[in-house]
């Protein structure tokens, strides 16, 4: 992995961020020097709360404009078409007041598909999240687990070239959590970047390819998962694995 911290010009990183700063009450919220992030992943973002992690992970797709820094894709400055390459899933599943097959249909029209297209992309969708017999239900009468998979099929329809996750098992048991994780591994699989916020050190585990560490606003430490959970370098990767990091 490149030294993050040396490097000096925007490179041809997949997404890269430099001089991300979020002040308030003057205090600083976000302050991170260089994050570059290649084609590869999972990359799993840890740290305590309100280390800053959804900050981070909302300046990278655009949500939040920094105060000071830049975002880019490709070398490029994050714009409305890169945007529209990227998708987000929250926490609590952002769904229409629409059936289930509804809330697919919506972001597959924005590509412009033909209704027999859309369709059969629904169909497909339906079944890959084990939704299929709930296609006319109405979205807001899933369960919790069954409303999360559709919140990750609903990002995942547009096939994006990056997808950020913030915490999204957080509110699940076990089951329902591992379904996610097999959705979201497979979406890796297929080339879909992949970029997760999460509590869930075991997740980080099975998940993540690269470990960042945030605490305070800033990166403790980015680092190849194996070595940040077999020996990571940071004072603070050391204490928050021992379960002491707090901010
Ligand atoms: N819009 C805002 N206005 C003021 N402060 C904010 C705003 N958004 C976030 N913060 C503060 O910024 C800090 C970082 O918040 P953030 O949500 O990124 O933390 P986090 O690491 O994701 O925490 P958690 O794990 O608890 O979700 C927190 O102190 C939070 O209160």
């Amino acid at each position: 992995m490149r030294d993050l911290l040396t490097d000096e010009a925007f490179g041809e990183a997949l997404i890269e961020a430099r001089d991300l700063r979020i002040g308030r009450n003057g205090g600083t919220l976000l302050d991170v020097a260089h994050l570059a992030l290649d084609g590869q992943g999972p990359t799993v973002i840890l740290g305590p709360n309100g280390a800053g992690k959804s900050l981070l992970l909302r300046c990278l797709h655009g949500l939040i404009a920094p105060d000071r820094g830049q975002v880019r894709q490709n070398g490029a400055l994050l714009n409305a078409a890169a945007r529209a390459r990227q998708a987000m899933v929250f926490q609590k599943p952002v769904l229409l007041r629409r059936s289930v097959a509804a809330n697919l249909d919506f972001v597959l029209k924005r590509q412009k598909l033909t209704r027999s297209d859309r369709k059969a992309r629904i169909a497909v969708l339906l079944e890959e999240g084990g939704l299929s017999g709930k296609a006319r239900q109405p979205a807001r009468s899933l369960s919790g687990g069954e409303a999360q998979r559709l919140a990750v099929l609903r990002a995942l329809a547009s096939a994006p070239d990056i997808l950020f996750l913030d915490e999204p098992t957080s509110a699940l048991d076990p089951a329902a959590t591992q379904d996610i994780e097999a959705m979201v591994l497979r979406a890796a699989r297929r080339g879909t970047r992949i970029v997760m916020v999460t509590h869930d050190i075991g997740q980080a585990r099975r998940l993540g390819h690269d470990i960042v560490l945030m605490q305070a606003g800033q990166i403790a430490e980015h680092a190849l998962a194996h070595d940040f959970f077999d020996s990571p370098q940071s004072q603070a990767a050391r204490r928050f694995l021992a379960g002491a990091l707090v901010l």
